[in-house]
């Protein structure tokens, strides 16, 4: 058994009930395998071990009180993966689903796809299960306030600086970094994708779906190809969906499907990101109940809406499909009716949404699979970005932003791609990604000793 082998099965057995962790680390661990084995001294500084167990967790409780005036408890967790290359970084996720596993494979991807941005950033994730469907704007804010009381000891702007995901974006920025300021008496860059008057960056709203549509275009360019004519589908609708669908318009393709939690929507003349946009903003002010991608067709009379399962979108002949919604909603029975329509590239704007037969059959079947911790990074980038602009207390245009995001994202192509072809394995992203990410985190690991 090698030495990336018995980790794996060491895992496999210690954390059998972390199993969106054991997906995410089987998967990195089994692709860096020709990398770590070709190198003895990794095995002798326990370099792997070190590398799969968080340099620190914390978990807390969060008392709140309702609209009602009753006292509601959720947990807390933060997630200090790896600070091996920089601060800890990574987004914060309230939804009832969140456990520690859950995050734990989160901070895991993070590791690796903070490295690929080239920015020195480590890999940290945290969140709750706090469910801010159906909450009121003061409720969030309680929620938010309790939150950052406790998780104010153990971030800041040289430590851990988190921002948002699912369930977290500008509004519970705004309340956390209001409520750390209050705190610490400081005013400093400690959260990113904060609002533009208080130290957020342009473009950051923008830049996950921008990045991916950048780094897909980039494998299109490679190829003599373009987004000019190509059919699209998107599975969610939310942040990382609607920017995607903006930029690929820009570029020339069409998106003609998207979807939410309730069902998914077709437009034969193109999905207008606007009208996602504003119903993304209802969904989040406060007053959500009722609202739902279904009011898509009210603004646009061709498009028709499926109350169903939104995994309807991978039913559609496509020429390029991007999963934007979260972990394990492209299956395998999507991978083959994607494959069976003609779909030659899936670009993943979501964290690990692709099962792991479903990603073997896309790789099998010849499809360009880009998994998400090369194609989304351009979220953490342009956090990266922000956290730069606060260090020097500059703000960068909106075209400053963004041409460093579109650079970055290219690059990340190539590395991938890169490193893919120096191991034996062309073409294959998956594996690209995984072997640049974890070189630069293991040369930093090595040079600083067993710690
Ligand atoms: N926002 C960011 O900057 C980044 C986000 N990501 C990842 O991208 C994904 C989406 O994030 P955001 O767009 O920020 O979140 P969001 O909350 O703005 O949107 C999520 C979308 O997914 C849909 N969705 C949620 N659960 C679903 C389910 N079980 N089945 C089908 N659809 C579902 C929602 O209806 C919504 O349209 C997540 O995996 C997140 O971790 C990755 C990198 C950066
Ligand atoms: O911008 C950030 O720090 C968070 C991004 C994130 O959570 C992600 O890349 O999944």
């Amino acid at each position: 058994m090698s030495y990336t082998q018995r980790i794996v099965a060491e895992l496999h057995e210690r954390y059998a009930d972390q199993p969106e962790f054991i997906q995410a680390a089987d998967e990195v661990l089994t692709s860096i395998a020709p990398a770590v084995d070709a190198n003895p001294a990794y095995e002798e500084a326990g370099l792997l071990e070190r590398l799969v167990e968080p340099e620190r967790v914390v978990m807390f409780r969060v008392p709140w009180v309702d609209d009602e005036g009753k006292c509601q408890v959720n947990r807390g967790y933060r997630v200090e993966f790896n600070s091996a290359i920089g601060p800890y970084k990574g987004g914060l996720r309230f939804n009832p689903t969140v456990t520690l596993g859950m995050l734990k494979f989160l901070g895991f991807e993070q590791i690796f796809k903070n490295s690929l941005t080239t920015l020195p950033m480590g890999g940290g994730k945290g969140g709750s299960d706090f469910d801010p469907k159906g909450k009121s704007n003061n409720e969030i804010m309680r929620f938010c306030q309790s939150f950052m009381t406790e998780l104010t000891r153990h971030i800041g702007p040289n430590t851990d600086v988190p921002a948002g995901d699912l369930g977290v974006g500008g509004r519970e920025i705004g309340y956390m970094f209001g409520q750390f300021k209050r705190l610490r008496n400081e005013w400093t860059g400690v959260l990113t994708g904060k609002g533009l008057s208080f130290g957020g960056s342009l473009a950051r709203t923008e830049a996950t779906g921008y990045g991916l549509v950048y780094f897909v275009d980039e494998y299109l360019k490679c190829h003599n190809d373009s987004f000019e004519g190509k059919t699209v589908v998107v599975h969610g609708s939310g942040n990382v969906a609607i920017y995607a669908i903006q930029k690929v318009s820009q570029l020339g393709g069409k998106v003609i499907a998207a979807s939410d939690t309730k069902g998914w929507v077709e437009d034969p003349e193109g999905i207008d990101y606007k009208v996602l946009e504003d119903i993304y903003n209802k969904k989040r002010s406060g007053n959500d109940r009722g609202v739902s991608l279904a009011m898509y067709v009210d603004a646009r009379p061709a498009a028709t809406w499926h109350a169903e399962d939104g995994r309807g979108v991978w039913q559609l002949p496509c020429d390029i499909a991007l999963p934007c919604a979260r972990e394990n909603t492209l299956l395998l029975e999507d991978a083959q009716a994607l494959v069976a329509n003609g779909c030659k590239i899936v670009g993943e704007g979501a964290n690990m949404p692709t099962t792991t037969d479903a990603t073997n059959y896309l790789i099998e079947n010849g499809v360009a699979f880009m998994p998400g911790k090369a194609a989304n990074a351009g979220g953490v980038a342009t956090s990266g970005l922000e956290m730069a602009q606060n260090a020097e207390h500059l703000s960068w245009s909106f075209d400053e932003v963004d041409s460093k995001l579109e650079n970055i994202m290219r690059g990340i192509y190539h590395a991938c791609d890169d490193a893919a072809t120096e191991y034996g394995f062309e073409g294959n992203y998956m594996v690209g990604a995984n072997i640049a990410g974890f070189k630069k985190v293991a040369d930093a690991m090595m040079a600083q000793g067993i710690v």
